[in-house]
């Protein structure tokens, strides 16, 4: 197995009296673009908070590369970018100064520094804004500058919380094109709340529901989650409800325009395979036949519904 950029092992975290996480356990190692995903509260920020040490955790360990983030914060953080909710921006200084200073906080030497950020400014198309103080930028190009403050050292891979938080949707697209060009060279772990988020940049998911990973697994594990219940079938010879209902496993069914019904069922696929085999027998000339999949909103409120890692 290849040696893991991120390793959090045991993490909870509480607050006051109250658990914000609970046991958490996640490795990463490989690229990719990983999706934190959850609602709000459920505990994303704070993950993220004690991944990047700006909070030590109540229980469990987290090392980046090998190197333990409580241990050895400075060497750890080497090897990793953090932009927080609230981008951590300067508003009086230009877009070059403020990154000249973020790669000074990130102990950069001086030397390769006016390189780095004139690299980091093309990667996040910042060049013709670099005089711009940050204060008179948008929405889009202030996420920018928070993302290229969190790649400037170049590190292995990078945490952003909520990027496209507050964005319109056509700065929303640009940050995603951003985030999927980091992804090539660079481990990305995105928390939101967002599933079309996650859907249309993410890998692979980890969904956290009240402190608890509740899920884990790719997109398509994610859609799928929720076991299909009912199929849009089309008969050039229209059955009737009743003898559609009479096929064994089928628990309802619906009227659909012209030739199509809508037939519930419990179990899958044993169901769908009975109702094929029973129009072939009944002559009902099924022409068409179409799972009904859970939509990813749906998967998401029965994950949120979960307790426990499952
Ligand atoms: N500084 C704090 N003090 C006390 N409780 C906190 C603090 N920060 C977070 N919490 C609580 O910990 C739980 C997890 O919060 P967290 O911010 O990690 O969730 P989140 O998934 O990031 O939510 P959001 O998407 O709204 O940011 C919530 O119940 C929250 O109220």
């Amino acid at each position: 197995m290849a040696e893991s950029i991120v390793k959090i092992e045991g993490l909870s975290h509480r607050y006051s009296v109250q658990w914000a996480v609970r046991d958490i356990n996640l490795e990463l190692n490989r690229r990719g673009i990983f999706g934190l995903l959850g609602a709000n509260g459920a505990g994303k920020s704070t993950i993220m908070n004690v991944v990047c040490g700006v909070i030590k955790p109540t229980r469990g360990s987290i090392t980046i590369k090998g190197i333990d983030i409580q241990k050895n914060p400075v060497e750890a953080k080497k090897y990793m970018g953090f932009l927080p909710q609230q981008p951590p921006l300067q508003g009086e200084f230009n877009v070059e100064e403020f990154l000249t200073y973020a790669a000074g906080i990130r102990l950069m030497p001086d030397k390769d520094i006016p390189a780095a950020v004139t690299e980091v400014m093309e990667k996040c198309g910042l060049s013709h804004m670099r005089e711009r103080l940050i204060k008179n930028l948008s929405g889009g190009y202030k996420q920018r500058v928070g993302i290229a403050q969190s790649i400037i050292h170049k590190p292995e891979f990078v945490v952003l919380d909520e990027p496209t938080n507050g964005l319109d949707p056509n700065q929303i697209l640009e940050v995603r094109q951003l985030i999927r060009e980091i992804s090539e060279y660079c481990t990305v772990i995105l928390s939101t709340h967002i599933l079309q988020e996650v859907q249309a940049l993410c890998d692979h998911i980890w969904m956290i529901n009240d402190g608890s990973v509740v899920f884990s697994g790719g997109i398509d594990e994610f859609d799928n989650y929720i076991a299909p219940s009912s199929l849009m079938a089309s008969f050039l010879a229209k059955p009737s409800k009743e003898e559609l209902m009479a096929v064994p496993g089928v628990t309802g069914v619906e009227e659909l325009d012209g030739t199509k019904m809508r037939v519930r069922f419990t179990a899958w696929p044993e169901a769908a395979e009975k109702l094929i085999e029973v129009s072939q027998a009944k002559r009902w000339r099924l022409v068409e036949i179409n799972l009904e999949k859970s939509s990813m909103e749906a998967v998401f409120i029965e994950l949120s519904n979960k307790q426990s890692q499952s």
